[in-house]
């Protein structure tokens, strides 16, 4: 997590509302957590999204403790982005702010009554696909997450492309492909973002999924900073 160059990515995230950090997991660590998956005893609960309308495939959220890994992602980003996710706030004229370090947001989400982990594993085979939502858990809603792909596309699956949706206020929606390799990540926003606009900043609706997977088997880790109820 050294490597990034924050200052960069919150110019990315004011901008488009979306931001890749490449190569953030080495292959070793993608086949690692990818192999978590088949590890029942470390996780939660696991959802068949075709039972909920989600789409297709089905994930893992993880129990505590989280892995290292995740645990040291969600500590060494939140800073950064709790920066971002400040300014936002300001931008769109509400009122709350976010603490500067991860284990006071959760503390502030403990107090919600959002006490389960929310950081997942998604797996995904042919024919599957992710429909467009926001992970929303609880009032507590940290707007900024993380997604890293821990498949390599072209030799584990085809297809399986992460999207974002923007739904501006009396525009149609617009759709934005994040093209991710093996380890890459994509930081974006939850629900909503700031856009500055000639009369201050008006306020866009975001949604992301993922395009069917074509051919293969795709895993990702999804990193969420607010806990669930
Ligand atoms: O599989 C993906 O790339 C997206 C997963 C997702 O929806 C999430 O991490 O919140
Ligand atoms: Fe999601």
């Amino acid at each position: 997590m050294n490597r990034v160059d924050w200052r960069a990515l919150q110019g990315e995230l004011d901008a488009d509302g979306v931001a890749r950090i490449p190569a953030l997991l080495d292959a070793a660590s993608c086949e690692t957590l990818r192999r978590l998956y088949a590890d029942t005893g470390r996780f939660r609960s696991r959802v068949i999204m075709q039972r909920h309308h989600y789409g297709r495939g089905e994930y893992r959220y993880f129990d505590d403790p989280l892995p290292d890994v995740v645990q040291a992602l969600r500590e060494a980003a939140y800073p950064p982005l709790a920066m971002v996710a400040n300014a936002w706030a300001v931008a769109l004229g509400e009122s709350h702010r976010y603490p500067p370090t991860h284990a006071d947001y959760i503390e502030r989400c403990r107090a919600a009554g959002q006490t389960r982990p929310t950081p997942l594993l998604l797996r995904y085979g042919a024919g599957d696909y992710n429909c467009l939502h926001q992970d929303l858990y609880g009032e507590q809603v940290f707007p900024l997450q993380i997604v890293i792909l821990l498949s390599e596309p072209g030799r584990d699956f085809e297809g399986g492309e992460f999207v974002l949706v923007e739904q501006r206020p009396r525009m149609q929606s617009r759709v934005r492909v994040v093209r991710l390799q093996q380890g890459d990540a994509a930081v974006f926003a939850v629900n909503r973002r700031p856009v500055a606009g000639a009369r201050g900043a008006y306020r866009v609706a975001m949604r992301h999924g993922v395009s069917r997977i074509e051919s293969g088997e795709r895993f990702a880790l999804g990193v969420i900073f607010h806990d669930a109820a």
